[in-house]
């Protein structure tokens, strides 16, 4: 195992995503972020210096446990003091298990400024994956609006809430392209695409070779969008979810959800004189925005746009169509299982409401805002007035009626957070409802921090402890660090708590977070030791740095 060191500067840069220049949020001069590839076992290091002249600066690792080390999380206000314009803060972390994941920001709305990359971690030497591939390909899925991130923010935080809308783009690898289409020579209602090659926005091209198999790295680090990515003549046998192994499976295409990743095996055994669309369409929502494209582009074929008619995609709506994929996704045999009892059960009511006219997401109708002083310094002290201790409900109302709008739309704000002991078994009921609307419930991919977990199940209207309990897989479920709860549905997820840290839980949708869609779970942070002084040198916990005497 080796330690790899990086060292990234933080800045705003013009950049081009879609066809279309606007400032965006890159690392080193680079936009989407440089890729992170290291080996299971190692250390990675990232120096990471902020170039941002007025804002302060994180980066979240995504899907990364950082077992004893939960102070290099990447969360502002939770793990960690945000660092400042022309400050430096030392990311050190180990990778313990191979899979696809990322990086982004974690602060504001900074991921959706653009502030993201792929971290890949191969097997150990030694190891062997346990399926077999000729060639690697990587795609990193987000999607982009032309309205700047700070005109986003202030439009949601507005009274009324200005909502973004859907977006203008997707991108692949941080390449789209706007108000043209790769497929224009299919269609009467889009100009075909004028691209130089070595433009910013010019898709990443997938080069092939005839009857190979292909590991297709997937990872969704979007704002909004939920996503079906579909390639022309080919299926795709779904190996990997979230850096865990699971049951190989063959699906004609797949849903990616914000904070997903996975990968598919592909086999280049269609005719070779052609080339394939590679097309990523909006799923959950009622589409804006047109399929991001690519081309499969088997050797030595110039890599011209194919002929054949793109892929379909499921409705938007077709939601029985995601749930079947979902329910397509068990780990592979030989995988870690979960306790079969549950010590403590928590459940999580989703809703849209209203704060003083303000439109707000909420859990148990707490709606959550984050502190000044990080948590993981105010709890590990103690201190008091750092934020509101007061415990969120771990249950909702009975009589909550998930198919209609909140009759009482009204909402508090906290700061969210749940208590957990260590080493028990944790459950977590997500329960979707209606929103602020009649007649819509909307997709929510949550995703934890600190910690796999056990997908058990999904489900319709209001989980029911008699009727859906024992139903619950406790055989193969997958290990997964991002779930979906489907509209006016329920989730059931497990793990247990055996790493002490303070772990944010919430919707990966970056406008439902800055909403406050989601809580905090403080996990035995009276084991944590040594938090470096860095991490916490702000808020309430500036004076204890000052004095060295609790660090
Ligand atoms: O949070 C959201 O707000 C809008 C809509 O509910 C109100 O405009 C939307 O689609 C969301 O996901």
């Amino acid at each position: 195992a080796k330690a790899r060191h990086f060292h990234w500067e933080v800045g705003y840069l013009f950049w081009s995503p879609d066809c279309v220049e606007n400032p965006v949020m890159g690392i080193n001069g680079q936009y989407p972020g440089p890729t992170i590839r290291a080996k299971a076992g190692d250390t990675v290091v990232v120096h990471l210096h902020n170039k941002l002249h007025t804002e302060g600066v994180v980066i979240h690792w995504h899907g990364i446990r950082q077992f004893e080390t939960p102070w290099a999380d990447g969360t502002a206000s939770i793990s960690q003091c945000v660092i400042n314009p022309e400050e430096t803060f030392v990311y050190r972390f180990k990778v313990d298990k191979a899979g696809t994941y990322f990086y982004h920001g974690h602060y504001g709305m900074q991921r959706s400024a653009g502030l993201y990359g792929s971290l890949i971690v191969d097997v150990a030497d030694g190891e062997k994956e346990p399926f077999h591939y000729d060639g690697e390909l990587n795609l990193l899925l987000s999607d982009w609006w032309h309205q700047n991130v700070h005109e986003q923010e202030i439009g949601l935080s507005s009274n009324p809430m200005r909502w973004i809308g859907e977006p203008q783009s997707i991108l692949m690898n941080g390449k789209g392209q706007y108000n043209c289409s790769l497929a224009g020579h299919l269609s009467k209602k889009t100009s075909l695409c004028k691209l130089r090659a070595d433009a910013q926005c010019a898709p990443p091209i997938l080069h092939v070779l005839p009857n190979k198999t292909y590991r297709l790295r997937l990872a969704s680090t979007t704002s909004l969008a939920s996503l079906n990515l579909a390639i022309g003549h080919h299926k795709m046998v779904l190996v990997e979810a979230d850096g865990n192994y699971v049951q190989p499976v063959t699906l004609d295409d797949i849903d990616i959800y914000s904070g997903e990743s996975y990968s598919v095996l592909i086999t280049t055994n269609q005719n070779p004189s052609m080339n394939y669309w590679v097309s990523l369409g909006v799923r959950g929502r009622h589409p804006a925005t047109p399929p991001g494209l690519t081309i499969l582009n088997y050797h030595p074929n110039t890599a011209r746009p194919p002929s054949s008619p793109l892929p379909i995609h499921a409705a938007w709506d077709d939601y029985p169509h995601s749930k079947a994929i979902a329910n397509k996704i068990l780990a592979l045999q030989g995988s870690p299982k979960p306790p079969t009892r549950y010590d403590r059960r928590i459940y999580l009511l989703n809703t849209q409401n209203k704060i003083n006219g303000f439109t707000k997401w909420s859990i148990n109708n707490v709606s959550l805002a984050l502190p000044s002083t990080p948590y993981l310094g105010s709890i590990k002290f103690g201190l008091k007035g750092a934020f509101d201790h007061q415990s969120p409900p771990e249950n909702f109302s009975s009589e909550y009626d998930v198919m209609k709008p909140p009759s009482n739309p009204n909402s508090t704000v906290s700061s969210g957070v749940y208590k957990l002991e260590f080493g028990k078994t944790i459950d977590v009921i997500l329960q979707n409802a209606n929103a602020l609307n009649a007649n819509v419930s909307e997709i929510h991919p949550w995703h934890l921090h600190g910690h796999d977990f056990w997908v058990l199940g999904y489900g319709e209207g209001k989980f029911s402890e008699e009727k859906h309990s024992k139903n619950l897989n406790l055989k193969n479920p997958p290990l997964r660090n991002t779930v979906v709860i489907f509209p006016y549905g329920w989730t059931a997820i497990r793990f247990v708590t055996d790493n002490p840290g303070v772990w944010a839980f919430h919707c990966h949708i970056e406008p439902h977070l800055h909403m406050g869609m989601g809580v905090i779970f403080a996990e035995s942070v009276e084991r944590i030791k040594n938090i470096p002084q860095a991490a916490i040198g702000c808020g309430m916990t500036a004076k204890m740095v000052m004095n060295n005497s609790h660090t």
